[in-house]
């Protein structure tokens, strides 16, 4: 009886503890004068999200709902307080303007000792990143996408024989997969200067890599609930992201191409090569490039004057590390646009006619041939691809994270440092103030007229201010690239196979579709 009592009144006193706890964090908004959803008392504001009554694209759209008429408001993950910015104005300022103070994004601390291939740019803070970032911005400038765009034909021209694989016996067939192959082939070629081929062998080793590293992403869920995991139990639990032996087949993979190209001055066009000129030319703080697009004097300038520059030199490991960052931070964009994109095409017939009969028009204007220069002249393929990433954008939201308390502009609320900052991507993406039809996928939203009539910072694919994506003119090449092989021999169907609505859930690496798109398609 006596240990019964005991038992139940220690219950009582943790639970209630742990109800005092939450009621003193949910008081945070109140007393900050923020407005604010009022939360539940364990589950903040995700309790269908918690329950499973929501899925997490859902959960954060009634939310963006209920907030978006605030400049900006707050919301509970659990106990965690959040704040939205809905504004665009307000977007604006806090992603560039005021950038010194929203530099982080606050992702889980990388070890470099025992995981250096997440020592890349979009995972570094502080000094470093304003350091590399300056210094591998500029090889991503349309001239160096003009070299590249050889390379990325080469894999697209494999599109054709691996798609005549299915269409022979009637079968449907993975968008996704296909689509992962493609960019798997691209990130071979581009970043590591290896043929993967695994459009052709879906086998290949390096695909299988690449394919276990992005089925490993819930190893990254568990760091982010545990930012500050000791190294020790990151090792014993195998929580490295990307485990051991992946980290040492990629950065082989470029120590003996590094040491290949060296030995037979050898060069190819591709970002390893890039790479491989900063590290012979420690002195060059920016690549240097006639044909550079690249503003690095206002890159500089927003960044901020306060910070310690200084040249990086580039170890093997750090390079192996940024030509990692293709899978890291660019697989999933890339392969899932491009999957997404056919998936509306195959529902959209009109609208993949159409798109079909400006490629195709292009090409026999230009004696049968698919140019650089011809991307510029596709301009309804621009529009379909902006409205796949704003119907399919890889990122829920941008989150940045304060690093010294912030007096939000014509307000007296102070963003306390360390706080988390949310743009709600989607929410934005899908709000009737600007695009008009935003359950549709209706490539109008990006015609001149419509384009104008919105104001900036609520298209947010690629994120903005400098810590944008990187790579955004890589990833438009190779989407364009990809889309004009993949629509100029074949029609695409939906087929019984085809899941519908799709089951879409947001990762660490982004948007991933449970069980695949299945297709059809037919040669013309
Ligand atoms: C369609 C394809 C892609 C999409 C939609 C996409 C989208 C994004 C978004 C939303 C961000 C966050 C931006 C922010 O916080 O403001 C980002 C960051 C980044 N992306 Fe991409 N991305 C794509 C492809 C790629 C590729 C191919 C690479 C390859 C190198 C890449 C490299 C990066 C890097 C390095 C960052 C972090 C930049 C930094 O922190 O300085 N992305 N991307």
């Amino acid at each position: 009886m006596y240990v019964l009592t005991s038992f139940l009144l220690s219950l009582v006193t943790l639970f209630l503890s742990l109800y005092l706890y939450m009621k003193k964090c949910h008081k945070f908004f109140e007393k900050s004068r923020i407005p604010h959803i009022k939360p539940h008392w364990f589950f903040g504001n995700m309790k269908d999200l918690f329950l499973k009554r929501k899925d997490v694209v859902a959960g954060y759209q009634d939310i963006y709902e209920e907030l978006k008429h605030h400049r900006f408001a707050g919301f509970y993950m659990l106990h965690k307080p959040s704040i939205m910015i809905c504004d665009p104005e307000l977007i604006k300022i806090i992603l560039v303007k005021d950038f010194s103070y929203f530099h982080e994004r606050g992702y889980p601390r990388v070890v470099k000792e025992v995981e250096p291939l997440s020592n890349h740019v979009a995972n570094m803070t502080g000094d470093e990143w304003k350091n590399l970032r300056i210094k591998l911005t500029g090889t991503f400038s349309s001239g160096k996408m003009k070299m590249m765009f050889p390379l990325v034909k080469k894999c697209a021209e494999g599109i054709k024989p691996a798609l005549n694989k299915y269409y022979s016996d009637d079968e449907a067939f993975d968008a996704k997969d296909l689509n992962a192959r493609f960019t798997t082939d691209v990130i071979g070629s581009c970043a590591f200067g290896i043929e993967a081929n695994s459009l052709q062998d879906p086998d290949s080793e390096f695909r299988k890599m690449g394919k276990a590293f992005n089925e490993k992403r819930w190893k990254t869920s568990i760091r982010y609930l545990f930012p500050q995991v000791p190294v020790f139990l990151i090792k014993l639990l195998n929580l490295e992201t990307p485990p051991p032996q992946m980290t040492n087949y990629f950065t082989n993979i470029v120590r003996d191409m590094i040491k290949y190209r060296e030995e037979n001055n050898i060069t190819r066009g591709d970002f390893l090569d890039l790479l491989i000129s900063m590290k012979n030319d420690k002195k060059v703080e920016r690549p240097k490039d006639q044909n550079d697009d690249v503003d690095l004097e206002k890159f500089v300038s927003q960044i901020g004057t306060n910070y310690k520059k200084n040249d990086v030199e580039m170890t093997i490991e750090l390079m192996a590390a940024q030509c990692f960052l293709f899978y890291a931070a660019g697989f999933e964009g890339a392969s899932n646009t491009l999957m997404f994109l056919l998936y509306e095409l195959a529902e959209n017939p009109e609208i993949q006619n159409k798109l079909r009969n400006e490629i195709i028009s292009a090409i026999d204007d230009n004696d049968g041939e698919f140019t650089y220069e011809m991307m510029r002249k596709l301009p309804y393929l621009e529009m379909v691809i902006s409205e796949t990433l704003r119907k399919h954008s890889i990122a829920l939201f941008l989150i940045r994270k304060c690093s010294e308390n912030y007096k939000i502009p014509d307000s007296e609320v102070v963003i306390k440092k360390g706080s988390s900052i949310v743009i709600p991507t989607f929410g934005l993406h899908f709000d009737t103030r600007y695009f008009e039809k935003p359950n549709d996928f209706y490539p109008e939203h990006f015609s001149d007229e419509n384009k104008k009539k919105r104001p900036h910072y609520v298209y947010l694919p690629f994120g903005e201010g400098p810590r944008v994506c990187i790579a955004e003119r890589f990833a438009r090449m190779q989407i364009t690239v990809g889309v004009v092989y993949l629509l100029k021999d074949f029609h695409y169907e939906v087929s019984p196979k085809t899941k519908k609505p799709l089951e879409v859930i947001p990762t660490a690496g982004g948007m991933k579709v449970k069980d695949g798109i299945w297709l059809k398609c037919r040669p013309l």
